[in-house]
């Protein structure tokens, strides 16, 4: 399974930024949107082009375009948000497909409680968007929910990933490319990335900070 991990100055420097124990919930909001549009800017690298002739000040002029390809962006509720405005600010015509999945503290799996997918899902490059990649068990239920409905190019786009998770979905999905910001050191003993950015929902949102 393809994983590139994005080491542009910006995309450290803004990481590093959000790791900031005493980060606002406005500060935290806007790196997690500008950094997803950095990631979406990798991303979306090999779309493919196609050449046209408009109109141009000084007559006729051959652009590029992109080729019709048809996007789906699939934010994971509740972090997914975060990071949406921005991958929309670049890719702004993207259908938007919801996945409402929520980590149980104790057993640290997943369940799924909002599914809500665009039309003809089978024809559409997904880029799943979602803080954190921890043990794995959301992103591998929504590629779950995603090859289900038909879906066969998925790129998945995270702020952070541990190994432990990415190794699960190398074994579950292989054919699935991950963009994150950085591959951090684990996973402590109550599912959280180390050193990470804390829980990313409630960051995003301004909810209680639970105990990690
Ligand atoms: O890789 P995993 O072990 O599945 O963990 C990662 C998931 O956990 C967080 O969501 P959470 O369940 O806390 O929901 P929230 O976004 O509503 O806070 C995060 O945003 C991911 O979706
Ligand atoms: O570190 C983590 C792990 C899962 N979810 C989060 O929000 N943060
Ligand atoms: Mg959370």
């Amino acid at each position: 399974m393809p994983i590139h991990e994005i080491r542009h100055p910006l995309i450290r420097h803004k990481l590093g930024l959000m790791r900031r124990a005493d980060i606002s919930t406005k500060s935290f909001r806007e790196l997690a949107q500008e950094v997803g549009a950095l990631l979406t800017y990798e991303a979306t690298q090999d779309l493919p082009l196609e050449s046209c002739q408009i109109e141009g000040w000084c007559g006729p002029v051959e652009v590029d375009k992109i080729a019709g390809k048809k996007i789906t962006v699939v934010p994971i509720l509740r972090a997914g948000i975060g990071m949406l405005d921005g991958v929309l600010r670049l890719i702004p015509s993207a259908k938007v497909s919801v996945v409402g999945l929520s980590r149980d503290e104790e057993t640290l799996v997943a369940h799924t409680y909002v599914e809500k997918l665009v039309g003809e899902i089978d024809q559409r490059l997904a880029l799943i968007i979602d803080p954190m990649l921890a043990t794995g068990g959301s992103m591998i239920a929504t590629i779950d929910m995603l090859k289900k409905a038909g879906c066969k190019e998925i790129r998945a786009l995270v702020l952070v990933a541990a190994p432990e998770g990415i190794r699960l979905l190398e074994q579950t999905h292989p054919d699935v490319t991950i963009y994150t910001a950085a591959i951090d050191q684990r996973l402590n003993e109550n599912g959280y990335i180390i050193p990470g950015l804390g829980d990313a929902g409630d960051k995003v949102f301004g909810t209680k900070q639970k105990p990690s």
